[in-house]
Parts: structure tokens; C-alpha cells; sequence
């Protein structure tokens, strides 16, 4: 099959279960889910029309607690004003009678006219009033819709900072995350059919109360004719929801690649390689499969629409039907078959539109319902809060025995880590080496308590790391990883977020600017600290991947913590700057700073107080420089610096005569 992107929509796509020939291509495979995210949202969506019914107003609790933390205040006027509304309705309907009383009765119509104003009276009262209530109910829920929306989020952000790394990596707990996101905006439009179920439930109950009273038999005809139509909104929303969970992984990959094309960083890999056009008709190719199931919809929910239609022509006809049949037998007089049908009319109306909020309020409860069993799975997953206090100054961490896999298979079948017994004493420099893939970044999230070994112990001065407090845990670390965050805000906010817990002190920005070499970078931007780091905003501007690694490092010098692990921080250096970072390493370790170094460039570790070489997960040697690459004389550590030793001696001696040999920095790097 062709790559190119013109091929993407031309290719005939199998079916939804073998995915796309987009999906196949970009993703590895289909994006449907298809079992459900667990158990629980399988058995919400194959609930009983009763069982979803007797779970709504636990959802609709929810959301009014919800509403009652955002702004209890807007709460209230809601909801007077809705009762308010609705009483308004049945004082109307009983006026309305009295006024048809009174026009059809007998005598001069002057008098019946007279008679009838007092009831117009109220039918104008009440319509007025009704209109004052509707609109403070408006104002009322405008204002307190935003607010539910963003005590929402907070809740939903707040669970989400406070899971394990584990939970955010997992790819179940990621959908759950992609589906409860809408239950924010759900509990917003929430709120609105909240109120709206309100008034309308009044105006039902008004209708029907009047009905009830003019002839028992008019109320249950009435629940006949919005029966069809209950049984249609509910049907369609649910297979709107079913269809939205299948296709939530779907959605994002095709939003993924729609923003691919609109984001700074990889544009300009998207026009040298001319990835658009590509990315472009498989963003199409995707859409259309979703389009196709949108189409899917539409057919179903006009089929059944179709349906409740025919059959609440039938049971309209049977209601008017049975109040001819009432009139003709006398049972009823005109006026009160009159008023009958207005009443059968607004009851309707108000029950159709009950149905219409109820079904709306259930569809929404279900992204509220995802946004609820993300709270749960989120508390489950969440780091444990508290624990005992982490030593003051400890002397030594050890990793006793500790084996880690990450979730899911491995390809190989192997832990990222076995078995690794290693110290790490405090106020040194501890040097983590071995090929990519080893276990180096491994080891030190597990060191920062990032993850938790699933073999074997982690120890401050003898005391297990997973019974202390991981808060504290954390704020014993700084860290620059390999891919550390490049925030898209100020210069100085990009140092300074490195300690958020105080407040922003320039003068200790400006030292970790000194500290990393950060100082120049900055002086060099258009607004000094205030310079947005980030292309695609007013004042945006771009920096290089070297000079964003000294802020990288200056951040985590800012953040001022008891242990600095440094991930391979010099690889988008220049070797100046590169011979700074190490001797300024060196300068932190003598005062009495711990320093863990994961780097590949080998030379860089000869100052290291402990080098620990991993190999495929297992810790395969442990020693100083010297010992290491004097004694014993063959070893892993040894056979990957001589590699690196001769890869520089050949460089030199491929030298063109006459020509300087390498930079004396690059030379002074291998030494140090
Ligand atoms: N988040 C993750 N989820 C699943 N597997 C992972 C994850 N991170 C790393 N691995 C796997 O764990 C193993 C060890 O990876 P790790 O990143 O610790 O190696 P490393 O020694 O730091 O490598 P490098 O020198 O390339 O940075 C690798 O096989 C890698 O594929």
C-alpha cells in the first residue's frame, strides 16, 4: 500500500473492528475500545430503563452539591424562581378556567364578560410574575453555570496531580482521563436541565392537578401520548453515549493530528520531510470514519424518532377521541372540555419537554458518571498522603534487592530492573552508566519515589522509602531529566517554577540563572525575564535546546533540594559549557551536596565519588573511576570507555597536518 497521503481516503477501510487503514498505519492498530474501560461502564450502559431512572437523582444530588459549593446563593434563586414559575402556571390554568367559566355561562354576554375580569385579572398576574420568575432564573443560571464548570474541573484536576506517574502512564486510566474531561462541561449543561426539570416537572404537576380535577381518565391518556417520545430521547441518547465512549480514543488521535499540524515544534520537520499533506489526508481518512458513524447515528435516531412519532399521533388521537366521547355523553360541559384541552395541551407540552430535560439530564449524567468514577480510580491510585518523616540528614540510601517492571509487557518479557543491590551515600557524587535502555532513569524515578519497586527495598539510613511520607519524599529531590519541561512561560518563571511552595525570590532566579550559565541567554532575549519562551504568543520567542538546558539546570539548582539528579545534562551543550556544568557539579558535591549523574559521556565521571554500571536492568559493576578501569582490567565500564577513548584518539589522528588538533575543551571534557 502507498504512504502517501492521497492514498489515505482512497483505500476502501474494513470494518470499525480491524480500524482504519489510518489507524493500522499511524496507530498500530484499531482505536476503538470495545470492552469498555471496566466493568462498571459496561453495566451502566446496559442498565434498565428503571435502574437509570433510580440513578439519576443520586447524579442530580451531585451535581446540586456541586452547584451549592460553586454559588449557593445563585442556587437559591434558581430555585425559587423555578417553583415560582411553576406555581404561576397553575394559578394560570385555574384562571383560564374561570375565565371560559365564565364567558360560556348564560345571561347577556356584557355580563359574562364583566363576570370573567377578575379571572383576567390573574391570568395577567400570573403570566407577568411567571415571565419575572423565568427571567431571574435565567440570570440565575448564567451565573451559576460557569462556576459549576470550573469547581468541576478543579475536581477533576485535582484527582488527576495526585495519582501515581504509574496511573497517568496507564493506558485505561488515560481514557477515563479523555472521557471524564467532558464531565466538567456536563455538570455545566447539568445545572441548565436541572432547571429546566424543575420548571417543567411544576408545570406538569399544575396541568395534571387540573386535568385530575376536571376527569380522572384525562391524566393517564395524557402520560399515553408522551410515552413514545420518553422511550425515543432515551434510546437515542444512549446510543449517542455508547458510541461516544467507543469512539473516545478515536477523537483524540484525529485531534492529535489536526494539532500536530498547528504546533511550532514540529513544524519544521512537517515542511522539510513534508509531513502535512501526509498528516492531512489521514486527519480526512479519520474523520470520515467518524463521520460514517455519525451518519450511523443520525439514521438511527430519525428511525426511532419515526417511530415515537407514529405512535404518539396514535395516542393523541385516542385522547381527543375519549374528550369528544366525554362531551357527547354529557359527562362533561363545554367550559370544562375547554379548558380540558388547553390543560391537555400545556401538560403535554410541559411533560414532553420534562421528558426532553430528562433525557438531556441523563445524557449528561453519564459524562458526570465518568467524571465521578474518574474521582474514585484517582483516590485508589492516588499517592498515599503522610507516612513517617524522612531522616533530616541522611548518609545513605540503599537499594536493597529491587526489581521493577513497568505495566504492561515488555517485549523482551524482562523487568526494566532486577534484582539491583546498590548505595547511594549522601554529599557525593554517584554516577549512574550503562547503554540505552540500561535502567539508569528507572532507578532514579524510583530513587525520587516516583515509582515503588515491586521487588525488594528502598532504605533512608535503614528505614524502608515506601513507609515514609512521599510529599517529603519529593521535596528532597531536584531533578533535570533527559526531557525535562520546556514551560511555555516567562524566562524567569521557567527557574522559579523549580520552588513553587515559596515565594518568587529574584535574587536566588538571578543566582541559578549565574549558577547554569543561564545569565547571557537571558540578557540575550528581547525582554530579559520577562520574555515569554514560547513562539505562537504575543512577545513569544524561541531559544535553542542548549540554552534551554541551562535553564533546565538552573531551575533545578533553584530548587535548592538535599539531592540533585542530573539525567544527561550536557547533551545539547557546547563543550565550554559543558566543562562548566561538570565543574560546577564538582563544586556543589564539595559542598556537601549529593549528586547523582546519569551520563553516556564517560570521561565525565572520573571526579564521581561511587560509579554504578547497569546492564540490561542488573547492576553488573560498582566502583570508583580507577577501580573500575584499573582493576579489574576487563569490564563493561572499562570496554565502553576505551571505545570512547579511541573513537577521540582517532579523530585526533584524523587531523589534517598542519590542522589544530581538537578543541582543547573537548579534550579537557575526557579528562575530567
Ligand atoms: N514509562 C515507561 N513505560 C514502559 N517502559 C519503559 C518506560 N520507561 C522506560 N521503559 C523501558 O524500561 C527499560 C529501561 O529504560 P530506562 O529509561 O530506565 O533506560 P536508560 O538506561 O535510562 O536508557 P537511556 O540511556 O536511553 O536513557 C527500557 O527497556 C525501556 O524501554
Amino acid at each position: 500500500m502507498s504512504r502517501r497521503a492521497g492514498n489515505a481516503t482512497a483505500t476502501a477501510g474494513p470494518g470499525p473492528q480491524e480500524g482504519s487503514p489510518s489507524e493500522r498505519l499511524l496507530f498500530g492498530g484499531p482505536l476503538l475500545h470495545d470492552t469498555g474501560w471496566n466493568k462498571h461502564e459496561r453495566a451502566y450502559l446496559e442498565m434498565s430503563l428503571w435502574a437509570m431512572a433510580l440513578s439519576l437523582p443520586r447524579l442530580v444530588a451531585s451535581t446540586v452539591r456541586l452547584a451549592w459549593r460553586a454559588d449557593r446563593r445563585a442556587l437559591w434563586a434558581v430555585g425559587c424562581a423555578e417553583v415560582l414559575h411553576g406555581v404561576t402556571q397553575a394559578i394560570g390554568l385555574v384562571a383560564v378556567n374561570d375565565v371560559l367559566g365564565a364567558v360560556l355561562a348564560t345571561g347577556p354576554i356584557a355580563d359574562r364578560l364583566h363576570a370573567s375580569v377578575p379571572a383576567l385579572i390573574w391570568v395577567a398576574v400570573t403570566s407577568l410574575v411567571g415571565a419575572l420568575a423565568m427571567s431571574a432564573s435565567t440570570a440565575g443560571t448564567g451565573r451559576l453555570e460557569p462556576k459549576v464548570e470550573r469547581v468541576a474541573t478543579e475536581m477533576y484536576l485535582e484527582r488527576v496531580i495526585r495519582v501515581e506517574l504509574e496511573a497517568i502512564e496507564d493506558e485505561n486510566f488515560h481514557r477515563l482521563l479523555d472521557t471524564a474531561q467532558y464531565g466538567a462541561a456536563g455538570s455545566r449543561r447539568m445545572i441548565r436541565y436541572c432547571t429546566a426539570v424543575v420548571g417543567a416537572l411544576v408545570s406538569f404537576a399544575a396541568a395534571a392537578g387540573v386535568l385530575t380535577v376536571l376527569h380522572p381518565v384525562l391524566l393517564p391518556l395524557l402520560l399515553l401520548m408522551t410515552l413514545p417520545r420518553s422511550w425515543a430521547a432515551l434510546r437515542n441518547s444512549r446510543t449517542r453515549y455508547e458510541s461516544f465512549q467507543r469512539w473516545a480514543q478515536h477523537a483524540r488521535a484525529g485531534r492529535l493530528l489536526s494539532q500536530t499540524l498547528i504546533r511550532t515544534d514540529p513544524a519544521p520537520e512537517i515542511r522539510v520531510h513534508d509531513v502535512g499533506p501526509f498528516l492531512l489526508g489521514h486527519f480526512r481518512s479519520m474523520s470520515e470514519s467518524s463521520e460514517a458513524e455519525q451518519t450511523r447515528l443520525a439514521r438511527s435516531a430519525a428511525r426511532t424518532r419515526l417511530i415515537a412519532s407514529a405512535l404518539t399521533g396514535l395516542a393523541t388521537l385516542v385522547t381527543y377521541l375519549a374528550l369528544g366521547g366525554l362531551l357527547l355523553t354529557g359527562v362533561m360541559a363545554l367550559s370544562v372540555a375547554g379548558t380540558a384541552v388547553l390543560a391537555t395541551r400545556s401538560g403535554a407540552a410541559s411533560l414532553t419537554t420534562l421528558v426532553l430535560q430528562v433525557n438531556s439530564l441523563y445524557e449528561e449524567a453519564c459524562y458526570v458518571m465518568d467524571l465521578e468514577r474518574l474521582c474514585v480510580e484517582a483516590r485508589k491510585r492516588a499517592i498515599p498522603v503522610g507516612g513517617l518523616p524522612v531522616p533530616e540528614q541522611p548518609r545513605l540510601i540503599r537499594f536493597e534487592d529491587v526489581t521493577f517492571s513497568y505495566p504492561g509487557d515488555s517485549p523482551d518479557g524482562r523487568p526494566a530492573l532486577s534484582g539491583v543491590s546498590l548505595d547511594i551515600p549522601m554529599g557525593k557524587i554517584v554516577a549512574l552508566v550503562g547503554e540505552n535502555g540500561s535502567g539508569k532513569t528507572t532507578l532514579v524515578k524510583l530513587l525520587a519515589g516516583l515509582y515503588q519497586p515491586g521487588e525488594g527495598t528502598i532504605r533512608w539510613d535503614g528505614q524502608d522509602a515506601g513507609t515514609l511520607d512521599r510529599a517529603e519524599l519529593f521535596s528532597r529531590f531536584a531533578m533535570v531529566s533527559q526531557d525535562f519541561h520546556r514551560w511555555p512561560l516567562t524566562a524567569r518563571m521557567n527557574i522559579a517554577i523549580g520552588r513553587t511552595d515559596r515565594p518568587l525570590e529574584e535574587e536566588r532566579v538571578e543566582a541559578a540563572a549565574r549558577y547554569a550559565g543561564a545569565r547571557k541567554v537571558v540578557e540575550g532575549m528581547p525582554r530579559g525575564w520577562d520574555t515569554l519562551l514560547s513562539r505562537g504568543y504575543k512577545g513569544g520567542h524561541q531559544i535553542s535546546g542548549g540554552q534551554w538546558q541551562k535553564l533546565g539546570l538552573a531551575r533545578a539548582h533553584y530548587r535548592d533540594a538535599q539531592i540533585l539528579i542530573v539525567d544527561e545534562p550536557t547533551s545539547a551543550l557546547d563543550a565550554r559549557a559543558e566543562l562548566e556544568v561538570f565543574e560546577q557539579i564538582r563544586q556543589l558535591a564539595q559542598a556537601g551536596q549529593t549528586v547523582l549523574l546519569i551520563t553516556h559521556r564517560l570521561a565525565s565521571v572520573r571526579d564521581a565519588d561511587l560509579i554504578h554500571v547497569l546492564e540490561n536492568g542488573r547492576l553488573r559493576e560498582s566502583g570508583t573511576f580507577r577501580e573500575l578501569t584499573d582493576n579489574p582490567p576487563v569490564g563493561i565500564f572499562r570496554d565502553l570507555y576505551e571505545m570512547q577513548r579511541r573513537q577521540f584518539t582517532d579523530e585526533q589522528s584524523a587531523a589534517l597536518p598542519g590542522q589544530r588538533k581538537p578543541a582543547d575543551a573537548a579534550e579537557k571534557s575526557l579528562e575530567l
